[in-house]
């Protein structure tokens, strides 16, 4: 925060001397209603008020200050400076509460402008600190690294202990226990190698950490590195760095740099440690103090100070010109050492400042100011209204309630209920948005207000339909469609009951004659599992209907060594998937394990990203892999509203919420846990077991689309930084106009809390991937979900049940119009957001060109599966080779 002990305590380097007083001997101050005790004065004959420094008198007779009060109070106030010792009598003084005195009692207050102190003394006893072994903490991404050997080395032959670590993540985490008593003096970052360990990321985020400035940063780098660029070292310094330390396996060089790092982490310790002093000393004063720079611009408000004021600490600095003004503030911008003149200080919640008496010091340790210091003492009428030595309001209403509770004094119902120690976000953001309308101009006001009203619904995160006409009414498959995805529980809507021609037999895929493939061929194909445009439908083909089986051995088991992550034998893992596999259902068109197969391909793609890889630890990356596979397990082929629309076993026993993905996530860990050789987490370790668990039921969980803003919106809240642009409502329907590059906030991957929302982001991205697919398996796979949708709405007919999507009857739905839909309303934000987040532009690309081929079908009159496919098949032959890949995939007419 930029103070210093000298700052707020020493009073030793203060000369008195007359200089400028003549500027401060009269200040006539803005006409303000002052306190209640000017308000008894004002109501004497004559009044005079006396409080450490001042003497305040009112000019107004009684009846033009109560006539004029609170409006255009004419009345001025004049404050006058008592010179030299005679002004403050030492009653006067001893009475004063102030627990941050700046004077000491038996010096007198001067009001004098002390042009030439020595610089400011600082306490040595403040900076004292006992001496301690070191602790050092070496992050190297190699475990047997020679450097960090010498290092380690080092620190116990000077008496210290060293730790070791490998990533970012660990690191953080040790750091965040606040209770661990062995925070690290030292810590050395291996920065020699910035694709296993990005060290400058690792310093802003250590430095990100609260208590965590006095700890000694030494980057590792390369000689070369070192010796090609003068300026080397400054993104090192830039990022939080003490200091730069060229590679070397030197045990004298080591030595020495852990001696020097031991002095200065137990100086810096001991500073910080006084600074930290200081300000709990200032936060426990009922002075409102603040402290500035040599421009004025705040750099430390006390509680006292934000909760008169109401300001909120973590607001940051701002130019104290904002809030404060008069007298006191040109004393301190004219290079006065040490002053007392009043300050007017303006209020969010209140339209009049308040008038106070103000102390103030310039801090410096050389010649130049480096710090202001203005501790304002609250008025002899706040005390008098409180009863009580603490701040308090002058007039009704001019403090906010949060001030009024927090003294425990007025012991209202709202008093109390502020005064609880909890507050919810939401209530934060609220109130800074109603102080916030404060002298705001009206069009500010109403649209503060109307923000204010949105927040306070519950559904924050629901967009709003009925504020699209162009969607609902243009386009009403797309309303349809988005309307079911989005909306929970039982169906309201009223059947249009459209009529159809189509009978409700089953439609079967296809699966093809193609005999079972070779193992080779299999093996072959296997082989591409990593790339974007893996033949799946061949997959399934080639394995007759158990593509997750085969899949699974070879991503979860091969690549990502899953076995090695949960130690379970790869029996285990086999039975686990095919366990897992039969309990998808084949007669589902879409929702099953083919669907499995592709999102797990999806997850294993994405996971394969630097920036995932360098997030995720394996136990994390394991969970992911499991939800993909398991996230649909048991899907019946209709919606959760469908579900609840029929009164099925599981709407009733989820209560209508989240019944599908409660279901999947359940069924998987009811199928897992059941049977000791399919159980594939059966020798984890509790706490693995329970971060296994709470991953993979999150991010099933997070596969529900009535959620799928939410996640969305708390994704590109987190990670990326807003732009001026607004998406009212969180909907953006034209994809042609999102080319702004989305600029990442890296700061956020620091924080493992913001991972979950990585992770569900994954998963959802995984879920709906096809239509980010290349364009023939998009387009299977629109015709798979569509047949699907069809079947409920058959079913829906038969029995006599809500319609959840009746455009989506076989005889009249428009495939092209609803997958543009789809794009429009739920693919493109997502995959933007994604693809920049990964660095996969080609999830954008695919998503774009579909989109674009779907309009071209649907300008041609194109509607029915069998017309797109039959479209599709014209377009594969006039197009070049290169886009007519044969594949096994089923056609739709069949
Ligand atoms: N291409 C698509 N067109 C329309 N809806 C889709 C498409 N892909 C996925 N969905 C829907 O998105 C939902 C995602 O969650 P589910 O897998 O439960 O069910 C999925 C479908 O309802």
């Amino acid at each position: 925060m930029g103070c210093t002990p000298s700052m707020l305590l020493d009073h030793k380097s203060r000369r008195r001397d007359s200089t400028g007083s003549q500027e401060a001997a009269l200040a006539k101050v803005a006409p303000t209603p002052v306190c209640n005790k000017a308000v008894q004065a004002a109501r004497a004959p004559r009044a005079s008020l006396e409080s450490d420094g001042f003497s305040i008198q009112l000019s107004s007779k009684k009846d033009s200050y109560v006539s004029q009060m609170g409006n255009n109070f004419a009345t001025q106030l004049h404050i006058k400076r008592i010179s030299g010792s005679s002004g403050g009598s030492p009653g006067a003084r001893a009475g004063r509460r102030s627990s941050l005195a700046l004077t000491p009692e038996d010096e007198p207050l001067v009001d004098v402008a002390n042009r030439s102190p020595p610089p400011s003394y600082i306490p040595s006893a403040l900076l004292y600190a006992p001496p301690e072994p070191l602790e050092l903490l070496c992050v190297f991404p190699e475990r047997a690294s020679r450097v960090c050997a010498a290092a380690s080395a080092a620190a116990s032959r000077v008496g210290g202990e060293a730790r070791t670590v490998r990533g970012l993540r660990e690191t953080l985490e040790l750091l965040r226990r606040d209770v661990d008593p062995r925070l690290p003096h030292v810590v050395v970052i291996d920065a020699r190698q910035p694709q296993s360990l990005d060290a400058i990321a690792l310093a802003r985020a250590i430095r990100g950490i609260k208590n965590t400035q006095h700890i000694i940063l030494i980057a590792v780098v390369k000689k070369s590195a070192y010796l090609k660029d003068d300026f080397a070292v400054l993104p090192f310094l830039e990022a939080g760095y003490n200091r730069v330390m060229v590679e070397t396996l030197g045990a004298t060089a080591w030595c020495a740099e852990m001696l020097q790092a031991r002095s200065a982490a137990t100086a810096a310790r001991a500073q910080i440690g006084a600074v930290a002093a200081l300000a709990a000393a200032a936060d426990r004063s009922r002075d409102l103090v603040a402290v500035t720079d040599d421009q004025q611009r705040i750099l430390l408000t006390n509680k006292s100070w934000c909760r008169v004021l109401g300001w909120r600490v973590e607001e940051g600095p701002r130019p104290f010109t904002e809030t404060a003004g008069g007298e006191a503030l040109r004393l301190a911008s004219s290079g006065a050492r040490d002053w007392e003149a009043p300050v007017t200080l303006r209020r969010r919640a209140a339209p009049d400042p308040i008038l106070l008496p103000c102390r103030g010091a310039a801090v410096a340790l050389t010649r130049s100011t480096s710090h202001v210091v203005f501790v304002c003492e609250p008025t002899n009428a706040m005390d008098g209204e409180r009863g009580r030595g603490s701040l308090h309001s002058i007039r009704r209403g001019s403090l906010d309630v949060r001030s009024v509770a927090s003294d425990g004094l007025r012991r209202t119902s709202l008093a109390k209920l502020q005064g609880l120690p909890l507050e919810a976000p939401i209530t934060k953001v609220i109130t800074l948005l109603s102080a916030a309308t404060e002298g705001a101009p009206p069009s500010t006001v109403a649209c503060i207000e109307r923000a204010v009203d949105m927040l306070r619904t519950s559904e924050l995160y629901s967009p709003q339909m009925k504020d699209e006409p162009k969607l609902r009414v243009e386009d009403p498959i797309a309303t349809d469609l988005i309307g079911a995805l989005l909306s929970q529980g039982p169906t309201n809507i009223i059947s249009s009951r459209r009529s159809s021609n189509d009978s409700t037999v089953v439609r079967q895929t296809n699966r093809t004659n193609i005999k079972h493939k070779t193992s080779g061929q299999l093996r072959e194909l296997l082989d591409t599992a990593l790339t974007w445009d893996f033949e799946i439908f061949r997959l399934e083909d080639m394995t007759r209907g158990r593509p997750l089986t085969h899949l699974g051995l070879t991503l979860m088991g091969q690549r990502f060594d899953l076995c090695g992550t949960l130690e379970c034998d790869e029996r285990t893992l086999a039975n686990w998937l095919t366990t897992i596999e039969t309990n998808y259902r084949p007669k589902n068109s879409y929702h099953n394990s083919t669907h499995a197969a592709d999102v797990l391909q999806a997850v294993a793609f994405f996971l394969e990203k630097e920036r995932l890889k360098c997030l995720l630890e394996p136990l994390e990356a394991a969970a992911a892999l499991v939800a993909a596979a398991a996230h649909d397990v048991d899907h019946p082929g209709t919606s959760s509203a469908f579900l609840c629309n029929s009164l099925d076993p599981l709407a009733i026993l989820y209560n209508d919420v989240s019944v599908l993905e409660s279901h999947h996530a359940a069924l998987t860990f009811k199928l897992t846990l059941s049977d000791d050789r399919v159980n594939i987490f059966k020798n984890l370790d509790r706490e693995m077991f329970k971060t296994i668990r709470h991953n993979v039921i999150d991010m099933i969980l997070a596969t529900e689309m009535t959620k799928h803003y939410e996640h969305l919106a708390k994704f590109v809240n987190v990670f990326y930084a807003t732009s001026g642009g607004s998406k009212e409502d969180g909907l953006q329907a034209d994809v042609s106009k999102t080319d702004e590059p989305l600029s990442l906030d890296t700061t956020a991957l620091s924080l493992p809390e913001n991972l979950v929302l990585v992770k569900r982001m994954m998963i959802k991205c995984a879920d709906v991937s096809n239509a980010s697919r290349p364009q023939k398996f998009a387009f299977e796979w629109a015709k798979r979900i569509a047949d699907e949708y069809f079947l409920q709405t058959d079913e829906e007919k038969a029995k006599d049940l809500p319609v959840v999507m009746p455009m989506f009857d076989r005889a009249t739905c428009s495939i092209p119009r609803s997958q543009i839909g789809f794009i429009d309303y739920i693919i493109m934000d997502m995959m933007e957001a994604w693809a920049a987040f990964i660095d996969m532009p080609e999830l954008v690309s695919h998503a774009r060109s579909n989109h674009q081929r779907w309009r071209e079908l649907d300008e041609a009159g194109v509607t029915t599966i069998a017309e797109v496919m039959r479209a599709q098949r014209q377009y594969a032959l006039q197009s070049t080779p290169s886009n007519t890949t044969t594949t096994t995939q089923p056609t739709a007419e069949e």
